[in-house]
């Protein structure tokens, strides 16, 4: 995508959606997720095409942040919300051939930019808060698929990304949001962000290819990197790689977290910019 121009706020807030999406991509080096090294633990996924696939979301985002402006949460709002993120979805799949690049990030940050654009001027703590309220209206039209995270959630009684959303993005707020904030060194703060919400959420995709397990061995190897003092110091890079050589044996992904780290990225970047920062005419954001 290279440079975007926006016009108004519904386009600032789906450029900014596609930067975090990006951003969180290609932020090395992750355990076993994509990023500019290598695949991670995915044979059908590479960099370009999560690139592409975040890029042809752009309308999309943009969409549900026209359709949420100015309304209060509703289970109507809920069911537009819906239907834009299906149809994001199925331009994900017709992108990727079929390959589920952001099934997970779709749902989150829809469901964030729903709320940022129905309130101007909120706090990110205000944003979840209230994507939570939408996510908690019923949307009649949801389709009933079994999915890896209903089955994940079933067999190992965890909340998964519905119960995230509904809850209001807990580990956004207590873990991602945090060290976004803490640090001056942006590549070490994403990395740490990542670390930290790994060391705590039930994340359906490393239950689903590897159960409990594997998903203790990881949020133990993601809070020994945090113990040892993060990425930004020898002994917890030390500890990020061998997490990483973990992940890699174990062959698992910690999607969920990297959703939630990229749906972080968009509120922290929100909350530096401000949501008026665009509103008196073109602003050009750098993806
Ligand atoms: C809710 C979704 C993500 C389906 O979730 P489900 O748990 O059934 O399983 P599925 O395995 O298909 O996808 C889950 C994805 O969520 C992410 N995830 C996994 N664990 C977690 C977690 N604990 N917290 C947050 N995200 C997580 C991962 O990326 C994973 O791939 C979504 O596909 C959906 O139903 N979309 C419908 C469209 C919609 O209603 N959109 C409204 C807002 S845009
Ligand atoms: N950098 C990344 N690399 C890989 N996955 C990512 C990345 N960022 C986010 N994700 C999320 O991870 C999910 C894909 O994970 P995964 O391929 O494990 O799930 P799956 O298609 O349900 O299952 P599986 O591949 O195990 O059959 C997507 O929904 C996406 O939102």
């Amino acid at each position: 995508m290279g440079k975007i121009v926006v016009f108004n706020t519904s386009e600032y807030l789906g450029a900014l959606a596609v930067k975090a999406l990006v951003d969180e991509v290609c932020l090395t080096p992750k355990p076993g997720l994509v990023d500019e090294e290598n695949n991670g633990s995915h044979h059908d996924l590479t960099l370009s095409m999560m690139k592409a696939s975040a890029r042809s979301l752009y309308p999309f985002f943009v969409e549900m942040a026209q359709a949420s402006k100015g309304k209060q949460p509703s289970q109507l709002l809920r069911e537009t919300l819906g239907e834009i993120g299906r149809n994001a979805e199925e331009k994900m799949f017709a992108v990727t051939n079929g390959i589920n690049t952001h099934k997970g990030a779709i749902w989150s940050l829809g469901l964030l930019i729903g709320s940022a654009a129905s309130q101007g001027n909120s706090t990110s703590e205000e944003i979840a808060k209230r994507a939570g309220k939408i996510a908690r209206f019923e949307d009649a039209f949801m389709m009933k698929r079994l999915t890896n995270g209903m089955r994940a959630k079933k067999k190992y009684g965890v909340n998964g990304a519905v119960g995230e959303a509904k809850a209001g993005f807990p580990h956004i707020i207590k873990f991602v949001l945090p060290m976004l904030r803490e640090t001056k060194n942006i590549n070490h703060s994403r990395l740490n962000a990542l670390m930290a919400v790994m060391a705590h959420l039930d994340d359906t995709c490393i239950l689903h290819r590897g159960g409990t397990l594997a998903l203790e061995k990881v949020k133990e190897g993601a809070r020994a990197v945090l113990r040892n003092g993060g990425v930004g110091t020898r002994e917890g890079f030390q500890s990020l790689l061998k997490l990483n050589r973990l992940v890699e044996a174990l062959f698992v992904s910690p999607g969920g977290s990297a959703d939630l780290l990229a749906a972080g990225l968009f509120l922290y970047e929100l909350e530096k910019r401000g949501i008026g920062g665009n509103s008196d005419g073109n602003t050009s954001l750098r993806l």
